[in-house]
């Protein structure tokens, strides 16, 4: 599986640790790349974009909050992009929300807790059923 990822200069460290991290994927990385400060939504239309045109199955952005990053990727119809601060909240924008892109709040959490919601986030399926009927109605 490759993975899309992006940020700003806010989540450039934790981007540049977590394709370390992810040695057993292909990364394909939209940038920034540098610490240099630099606009979120940049990055998130391009990995969203990606992630929309079915060339990425899954996607993650870092950005400070991760906020901006999430508004933004949730400007495309095919993107459901979730803000996961710990790894209970990724496992359950898998299961209920099929998340495809995941957004992480660099500046609020350790790069331990970051590794592990990306982990949760790649090793958990849809749960389908109910849930499926709900996302469904996300679209408008
Ligand atoms: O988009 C954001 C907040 O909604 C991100 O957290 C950015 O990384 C942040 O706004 C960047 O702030 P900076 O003062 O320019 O470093």
């Amino acid at each position: 599986m490759t993975i899309a990822i992006g940020s700003d200069h806010a989540g450039f460290e934790y981007k540049e640790l977590v394709k370390e991290f992810l040695k057993e994927y292909e990364v394909k990385d939209f940038g920034t790349y540098s610490a240099a400060s630099a606009d979120y939504p940049d990055f998130a239309h391009a990995v969203a974009s990606a992630v929309e045109q079915g060339a990425y199955p899954k996607g993650i952005l870092i950005c400070g909050s991760a906020n901006g990053v999430a508004i933004t990727a949730n400007k495309h119809q095919g993107i459901r992009a979730a803000i996961c601060w710990t790894k209970e909240i990724a496992e359950l924008a898998r299961l209920h929300n099929d998340a495809n892109v995941l957004c992480i709040p660099a500046r609020f959490i350790s790069s331990e807790e970051a590794m592990a919601i990306v982990t949760t986030f790649l090793n958990t399926e849809f749960e389908g059923g109910r849930h499926a009927t709900r996302v469904g109605k996300i679209a408008c």
